[in-house]
C-alpha cells in the first residue's frame, strides 16, 4: 500500500515498531526493517555508547531505513540528540516530552522527525516546530501514556494538522490497521505485538506474560500519584507501586521504581518485581511469530478486509 508515510520513509509497509526502552535493540529493529517496516532502536535511559553500538549493529544487519526513539524524560536525551546526527540516523521518533529544542538541528541534518504526541495541542505545536509526521498514541498503548483513546485521538489530530499521522495504541492485526486508516492515519506504530516476535530478545517470562494476558490484565501506575502514567501487565510490582501511590510517592521514588524495574522484566524475567510494559491489545496476542509474518499478515488481512467491507455498501 502507498501513503505519504511510505513515500516519506521509503518503506514497503507504513508500520513502525515502537521504540520500547530496553526492548528495542538492533536484532529486533533490523528484523522489522528487513521485513519492510521501520525498526527502531530505543534510546530509553541507556548510555550513549550503548545506543551508538546498537546503531552500528543495525546498519550491518539491514540496508533498509531504521530509526532511533529518544525518550525525552531520559537524562541522556541531549547526548542522544547529538548522537543521531553523528551516526546519520535517517529517522528519529521522540516520546515523553517536547522535542522542539532539537528540531532545527535534526532537520538541518536531514533527519525525518516523528514525535509521539498524546494530544491535539502537542500535535499542532510539533507541526509548527517542523515535524515530518506524528505518531498519535492512544492510552491503550503500553508504557508511558496519555489520557485519550486511539479512536478519539487519531481523527482529531488528523483534522488538526496537514502532516501525515501514524496511529498507535491497541493495534496488532489487520482490523486495527484498517480501522486506523479509516480514522485518517497513513500508518501505524505497534509495540506489544513485536514483544511476541521470534526476534525480540526479551526474557521468555515476559513473552509468556504477553501470550497469557487477558483483556483486563494491564494496570496503569502513576495516575494516582500524578506521576508519569505507565501501562504494564498487572503483577505484584504494580500492586505494590499503586499501594505506595495511595500513601504518597514522590516523582523521584516513582521513576526510580519504574525505570529500574523495566530491566528486571526484560533481562531477568522477574515476574514479581519487573515492570512488564505492554498495551491493552496483549489479550489478543496468542502466538510468537517472525516480524515478517506479523507485518505480512497485518497488511494482507487489512487489504482483504477493506475490499470485502467496501462491497457491503
Ligand atoms: O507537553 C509536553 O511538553 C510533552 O508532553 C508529552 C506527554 C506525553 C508524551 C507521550 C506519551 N506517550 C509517549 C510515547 N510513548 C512513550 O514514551 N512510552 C514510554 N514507555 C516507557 C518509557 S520509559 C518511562 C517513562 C516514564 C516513566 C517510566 N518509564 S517512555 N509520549 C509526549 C509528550
Amino acid at each position: 500500500m502507498n501513503t505519504r508515510i511510505t513515500e516519506l520513509l521509503g518503506v514497503k509497509y507504513p508500520a513502525i515498531q515502537g521504540g520500547m526502552a530496553w526492548v528495542a535493540e538492533s536484532t529486533l529493529a533490523a528484523a522489522v526493517s528487513n521485513a519492510g517496516g521501520v525498526g527502531l532502536i530505543a534510546g530509553g535511559a541507556a548510555p550513549v555508547d550503548v545506543v551508538r553500538e546498537e546503531i552500528r549493529k543495525v546498519k550491518k544487519l539491514t540496508d533498509n531505513p531504521f530509526g532511533v526513539n529518544i525518550m525525552l524524560m531520559s537524562p541522556n536525551a541531549e547526548d542522544l540528540a547529538q548522537l543521531v546526527i553523528e551516526e546519520q540516523v535517517p529517522i528519529v521518533t521522540t516520546g515523553a516530552g517536547n522535542p522542539g529544542k532539537f528540531m532545527e538541528a535534526w532537520k538541518t541534518a536531514g533527519i525525518k522527525v516523528i514525535p509521539v504526541v498524546p494530544s491535539v495541542a502537542l500535535a499542532k505545536r510539533m507541526e509548527r516546530a517542523g515535524a515530518d509526521a506524528l505518531v498519535a498514541e492512544g492510552t491503550e498503548a503500553g508504557g508511558h501514556i496519555g489520557e485519550l483513546t486511539t479512536m478519539a485521538l487519531v481523527p482529531q489530530i488528523v483534522d488538526a494538522v496537514d502532516i501525515p499521522v501514524i496511529a498507535a495504541g491497541g493495534i496488532a492485526d489487520g482490523r486495527g490497521l484498517a480501522a486506523a486508516l479509516m480514522l485518517g492515519a497513513e500508518g501505524v506504530q505497534m509495540g506489544t505485538v513485536f514483544l511476541a516476535s521470534d526476534e525480540c530478545q526479551i526474557h521468555d517470562n515476559y513473552k509468556n506474560l504477553v501470550l497469557n494476558a487477558k483483556d483486563t490484565d494491564s494496570a496503569v501506575t502513576g495516575r494516582i500519584s500524578g506521576c508519569a502514567a505507565c501501562r504494564q501487565i498487572r503483577n505484584k510490582f504494580t500492586k505494590r507501586i499503586m499501594e505506595k501511590e495511595r500513601e504518597g510517592l514522590t516523582q523521584e521514588e516513582f521513576e526510580e521504581a519504574c525505570t529500574g524495574s523495566l530491566r528486571k522484566a526484560v533481562k531477568d524475567g522477574d515476574k514479581d518485581n519487573g515492570s512488564f510494559m505492554a498495551g491493552q491489545i496483549a489479550g489478543m496476542i496468542k502466538e510468537i511469530r517472525s516480524c515478517q509474518e506479523i507485518l505480512d499478515s497485518i497488511f494482507n488481512d487489512a487489504e482483504e478486509l477493506i475490499i470485502r467491507k467496501s462491497k457491503q455498501f
